[in-house]
């Protein structure tokens, strides 16, 4: 579960917050769309929740943590269980595909056991399966972005982050990468997507929280885009 508490957020430096005031609960196995225009304060709320900064006032409850009060060293086990994808999937070019979905777990310090099962069950989970031993740039667009949700994914975290995930794609590999999510959904993981996909959360009606100017404004169940 994730929860928002009158949560602000200053960057330092700035005279107006980025998030102001913001309340949300994000229920286990939920599916949540983020929207609202440009520098509205999507991937603040996202790195809020993966502690890459602390809210300036409230509080983010994360697996009932406070992750503002978390210290240094708990901030590592936080993010195991919270996986991240980002718009421009940010793969290790030197790695096969692999590679860069075990070292996710070799980081942790996995046995090479469990790497041997879990790194081909989440390639398969992507429609990877037989893509193992290319290199990144050896893939198309989509490929890569299944790569890294398999990365994000092949810990099994209780949650998944997407930072418009879509936003390299062309319509079509989107709807593609959209059934993974889905998919990951399905099997009970938490899914918060930020993204600017009109056609996407228009087709997935899921739950929408819309933020402008660092303000929650909406929060509709099986909601649509709803802003130009
Ligand atoms: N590290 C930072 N330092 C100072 N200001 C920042 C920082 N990161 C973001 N901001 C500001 O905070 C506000 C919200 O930015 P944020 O990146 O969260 O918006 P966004 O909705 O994700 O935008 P986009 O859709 O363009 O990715 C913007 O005004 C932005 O300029």
């Amino acid at each position: 579960m994730i929860t928002f508490e009158h949560v602000t957020k200053t960057y330092p430096g700035q005279k107006r917050p980025a998030l102001h005031d913001v309340s949300a609960t994000i229920d286990d196995g939920e599916f949540v769309f983020l929207v609202g225009p440009s520098g509205s304060g999507k991937s603040t709320f996202l790195r809020l929740v993966l502690r890459e900064y602390r809210a300036t006032e409230g509080s983010v409850v994360v697996n009932g943590r406070d992750v503002g009060k978390l210290r240094n060293w708990r901030i590592p086990k936080l993010r195991r269980n919270v996986g991240i994808v980002f718009q421009d999937f940010r793969l290790l070019p030197g790695k096969t595909v692999s590679e860069n979905v075990a070292f996710t777990l070799q980081v942790i310090g996995r046995p090479s056991r469990d790497i041997r099962t879990l790194v081909p069950e989440t390639l398969e989970l992507v429609g990877l399966a037989d893509k193992g031993d290319r290199l990144p740039e050896e893939l198309s667009g989509g490929e890569q972005q299944r790569v890294a949700i398999a990365r994000a994914f092949v810990n099994r975290p209780g949650i998944l982050l997407a930072d418009e995930p879509t936003g390299n794609l062309d319509p079509v590999t989107s709807v593609g990468i959209m059934k993974v999510f889905d998919r990951i959904h399905r099997d009970g993981t938490t899914v918060l997507m930020a993204t600017h996909d009109a056609t996407i959360v228009d087709q997935m009606r899921r739950r929408v929280l819309e933020l402008h100017s660092g303000e929650l404004v909406r929060d509709q169940a099986q909601g649509v885009y709803g802003y130009q």
